[in-house]
């Protein structure tokens, strides 16, 4: 594979290359490495919505950049009104995944952005403001990533639930962030990761980050999380976020909910790692967040090979939601929240996010 040993500084989901959107094609890896280079902001939201690129952060600085394209090229066709034009393509970009309120959230910055922009050329003003969000969303991360850290003991072997690395953020990761630091400090005996099916996130995508940096996993069934968490050795479960409600409830990864009533019950500490740019304060609790449902297919068979006979349906939400009673601890980088409730999350978000 040849990719560099220290994967969060060197692979990017995402990156801004002389004018287009080059994305690292999370379908094929590991694989394949393999890059799909967007020079539109219609060809960024195909590639969010065919998962080209996933992760809730990294699909918000995605789209970050999809309107830097979308801009570019409105203000080309368009230069006194560039505004209306763009706009019509951030409303496709804002339609290319429901769940993962980062587009939205950072769709809403650049949009802030636009308004701001007096006469000449604007491309240089909002580039530079997607190359912040990109440099923030990794400066959380490696945040949340010290944070968590601290909260595990030395040597500590940990559960993880589909990826939440360098690939599915700006960089260096939230979960899996989480085990960076703490294999950088007290040292990591083993990540457990949840293959996650049916998109395999885990299997594919932490195992390869993991093993490429030298880092120990070992990839487990999603059926077998239960029995591996009844071991009794399992430090945390560690997982990330799509879209968190005002009350803390959680949407993530389809098998994050049982997975955290299994850790609920064997008495192990399950966390939820995420920017506040994954907190969405206009949805009051989980019932609200829209939960994604993608093709049949995706279940009923596995990397182009159909496993289920013809005729044989199937259901295939992509989301689910924990409700914040299971929810041990929300780690975000501005601070760590034991026991999410509506009052406590208003009140991490009422703290500045530390320099
Ligand atoms: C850093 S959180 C990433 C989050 O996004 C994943 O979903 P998908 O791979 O469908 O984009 C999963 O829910 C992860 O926890």
């Amino acid at each position: 594979m040849g990719v560099d040993a220290v994967l969060y500084d060197k692979v990017r989901a995402v990156a801004w290359r002389d004018g287009v959107v080059r994305l690292l094609d999370q379908r094929v890896l590991p694989a394949t490495l393999r890059y799909e280079e967007c020079a539109t902001a219609a060809e960024v939201a195909a590639a969010i919505t065919a998962m080209v690129v996933r992760g809730a952060p990294a699909i918000g600085v995605t789209a970050a950049y999809g309107a830097v394209l979308a801009v570019s090229e409105a203000y080309r066709r368009a230069p006194t009104d560039w505004r209306a034009a763009a706009r019509v393509d951030l409303a496709a970009l804002r339609e290319s995944r429901p769940t993962a309120v980062n587009l939205g959230w950072a769709l809403d910055v650049m949009e802030r952005v636009m308004e701001t922009i007096g006469a000449g050329s604007p491309v240089a003003a909002v580039l530079a403001a997607a190359r912040r969000l990109h440099d923030e969303d990794i400066a959380a991360n490696r945040r949340m990533g010290a944070l968590g850290a601290a909260l595990l003991p030395p040597q500590a072997r940990v559960l993880t639930h589909c990826n939440t690395g360098a690939l599915a953020t700006g960089g260096y990761g939230t979960a899996l962030g989480v085990v960076r630091a703490a294999a950088a400090t007290g040292g990591i005996r083993m990540v457990y990761a949840d293959e996650t099916r049916p998109w395999l996130q885990g299997a594919r995508l932490t195992a390869w980050e993991l093993v490429e940096e030298g880092l120990p996993v070992t990839v487990l069934a999603d059926g077998a999380a239960a029995a591996r968490l009844r071991a009794g050795d399992i430090a945390a479960v560690l997982v990330g976020a799509d879209r968190i409600a005002a009350n803390g409830d959680t949407a993530n990864k389809i098998g994050t909910y049982g997975l955290a009533i299994s850790a609920r019950h064997h008495g192990v500490p399950f966390y939820v790692v995420a920017p506040v740019s994954t907190i969405d304060v206009a949805t009051p609790d989980g019932h609200g967040i829209p939960i994604e449902e993608r093709a049949e297919g995706e279940v009923l068979g596995c990397q182009g090979l159909t496993h289920s006979p013809a005729g044989a349906r199937a259901w295939n939400p992509v989301f689910d939601v924990t409700p914040a009673a299971l929810i041990t601890a929300l780690i975000t980088e501005r601070g760590v929240l034991p026991s999410p409730d509506a009052e406590g999350m208003a009140r991490l978000l009422a703290q500045p996010t530390p320099v």
